[in-house]
């Protein structure tokens, strides 16, 4: 086991700058603003596109999907399932955020559906990893009743079932494709205080994955750079109001220095 920032870190962050993917994102209402502007502040492009009507031809272009059920409804479902299909057929990643998916039936079976879509990563807190994981019902809503140092095992067994990569978010955030995996570090106690966040975090790990084919690798650097500039964040706000704002400063400010401050574990 090593303590070290990978050296693929870096260079994804590099390249999401220069490279500015397309990133689209049918997200929740609570989070549409702060991911774009997450998505902006690092270099990417968003693009909120989520009818069915469009979802899917969108997908076609962009240079990555992330999908995420916050406030699911079923046309906005119909979207996330042409987004999903368009970009699994077209072999563009996707990643998918099953919030709150212990919570009620309607969002298990959504999830249930998007999965056939072979999601290239699975982004959640650690309640909604073990929801999916291992069937139990419940969480708190939006948010974890679990640490993601719970659901290490529950994660690598779903890695494996699913040949996807699994986030798990949390006080350390673990990154596991069921053989590899990282555990970076950092961030600020401030960050679930803020909504949204997750889904930010989401939308990064599409944007590093657009870069990056190698998407252990790409939701590394995602998580570092939410770690590292919620880290620094944290140390110039008065709370979680001002922490929102220098977060995207933060993220804005990343550079090769900064990123390699990280503290990542791989097993
Ligand atoms: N107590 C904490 N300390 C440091 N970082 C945290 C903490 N809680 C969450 N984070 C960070 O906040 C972001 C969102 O994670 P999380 O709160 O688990 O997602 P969600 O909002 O989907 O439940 C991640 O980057 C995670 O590392
Ligand atoms: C509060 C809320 N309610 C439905 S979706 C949502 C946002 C959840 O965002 P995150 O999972 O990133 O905290
Ligand atoms: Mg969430």
């Amino acid at each position: 086991m090593s303590s070290t920032v990978t050296s693929a870190t870096p260079s994804i962050v590099a390249a999401v700058r220069a490279q500015s993917p397309l990133v689209q994102y049918l997200t929740n209402y609570v989070s549409m603003d702060v991911a774009a502007n997450v998505l902006n502040a690092v270099g990417a492009s968003p693009a909120m596109v989520h009818d069915p009507h469009e979802s899917g031809e969108f997908a076609r272009i962009a240079s990555a999907v992330g999908v995420n059920i916050g406030t699911p409804s079923p046309s906005w479902v119909d979207g996330m399932i042409e987004a999903a299909r368009a970009a699994h057929e077209v072999g563009t990643p996707w990643v998918l955020d099953p919030v709150a998916v212990g919570a009620t039936a309607y969002r298990r079976e959504i999830v249930a559906q998007l999965l056939e879509h072979r999601p290239t990563v699975v982004r959640g807190n650690a309640s909604e990893i073990l929801a999916i994981a291992t069937s139990q019902t419940g969480g708190r809503g939006v948010d974890s009743d679990a640490a993601s140092s719970d659901a290490v095992d529950a994660a690598r067994g779903l890695a494996r079932d699913l040949a996807t990569v699994v986030v798990v978010t949390g006080v350390e955030d673990v990154v596991t494709d069921g053989s590899r995996t990282a555990v970076v570090h950092g961030g600020h106690a401030w960050m679930p205080m803020v909504t949204a966040l997750g889904c930010s975090a989401t939308a990064l790990v599409a944007a590093c994955c657009a870069v990056e084919p190698d998407a252990l690798e790409a939701s590394v650097a995602a998580m570092v750079m939410l770690a590292v500039a919620g880290e620094r964040a944290g140390e110039r706000s008065a709370g979680p109001g001002s922490f929102r704002v220098a977060l995207l400063d933060e993220l804005a400010a990343l550079d090769d220095v900064r990123v390699a401050s990280a503290r990542v574990v791989r097993s």
